[in-house]
């Protein structure tokens, strides 16, 4: 495939889209495969605490990230990646100037990283004119990594398969505090864990009819793991359970406690121990970027 620039609407324009943090709202692994990819359940919603991402499609070809993020070798960076992927992909001439203005915390488990390459990859495909159908973008995604396709779907969803088999479903769109505590975990060290859940009971489909899902009836199954490595989890964990439901988001660190309103989520904010970095956001069932996406295709 070629993508067009001729007459192309959008060439030399900065223009602004969201990246959004997710949360697993419950995590079970329910298996390994050959190749060492653990199969899960997971529920997957948006916050509305996102990154922003400036792009401008040029007529050179290079693409450049203008704010190198510290600590990330520009060649890892899922920016980058994502960019050259779709490039190399669709062949196209044009190039791009990328900048992004970062608060998602990295490493936590709120999916900054694979957002910010989703977020490129659908951007520039409209940008771009490539034309890839969603589904198609989701497979390119899927090799970034295995939380890029939930990104681009941009419905809450039931996930299935590495996190890539998603069906939409609609929790209830609560408030969280989301917390912090003092460190930073590794997807892949969790993941290679030997004392890692690996065979939780798979979901019977009338499980998922609820809109709660931050109670007994499901988990996650690296909590406890992380907990016993890293006492400032345990210790933030066992704090926050006693004021509201609270649970790790995919392999942590980072924790939500769910609140039905914003005054509650605040007011527990304000109780926290001192140096817990933390913010309050709310549940969204629709990620941001896609309506951002179908405004600028209106005016095309
Ligand atoms: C488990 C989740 C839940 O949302 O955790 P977080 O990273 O968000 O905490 C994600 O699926 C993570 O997705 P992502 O961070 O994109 O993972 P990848 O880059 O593909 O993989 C990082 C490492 O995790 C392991 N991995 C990842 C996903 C999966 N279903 N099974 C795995 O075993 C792989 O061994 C890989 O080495
Ligand atoms: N654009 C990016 N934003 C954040 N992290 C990135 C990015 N590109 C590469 N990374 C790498 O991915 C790792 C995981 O980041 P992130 O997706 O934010 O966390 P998590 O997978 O725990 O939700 C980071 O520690 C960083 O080394």
């Amino acid at each position: 495939m070629t993508c067009a620039s001729n007459s192309n609407f959008f060439l030399n324009k900065a223009i602004e889209f969201p990246s959004p943090a997710k949360i697993n709202l419950f995590l079970h692994i329910v298996g390994q495969r050959e190749d060492g990819y653990h199969n899960l359940e997971t529920l997957f919603q948006f916050i509305n605490h996102s990154d922003t991402l400036t792009l401008t499609a040029t007529e050179t070809p290079d693409i450049e990230l203008l704010t190198p993020i510290d600590g990330v070798n520009n060649d890892d960076n899922l920016i980058i990646k994502a960019a050259r992927l779709l490039k190399d992909k669709s062949n196209t001439d044009l190039g791009v100037k990328i900048s992004i203005n970062k608060i998602l915390p990295m490493g936590g488990g709120l999916g900054g990283g694979s957002s910010n390459a989703a977020t490129v990859l659908v951007a520039l495909n409209l940008l771009w004119q490539c034309e890839f159908s969603l589904s198609e973008l989701s497979s390119l995604g899927l090799s970034l990594g295995a939380d890029v396709p939930i990104f681009i779907h941009g419905f809450s969803a039931f996930a299935q398969g590495v996190g890539d088999d998603l069906t939409a479903i609609k929790p209830q769109e609560s408030w969280y505090l989301i917390t912090k505590p003092e460190c930073s975990i590794s997807t892949k060290e969790v993941f290679t864990a030997a004392d890692l859940p690996r065979n939780t009971k798979k979901l019977a489909l009338s499980a998922l009819n609820t809109s709660d899902f931050v109670n007994e009836s499901f988990h996650n199954d690296c909590q406890t793991l992380v907990i016993k490595k890293y006492p400032e989890v345990a210790k933030l964990l066992a704090w926050l359970v006693e004021y509201a439901p609270s649970r790790m988001t995919g392999t942590g660190a980072c924790v939500f406690t769910q609140f039905s309103s914003y005054q509650e989520a605040h007011s527990l904010q304000a109780k926290l121990p001192k140096g817990i970095s933390s913010f309050v956001a709310q549940g969204l069932n629709k990620s941001p970027l896609c309506s951002v996406i179908a405004k600028l295709s209106l005016s095309e």
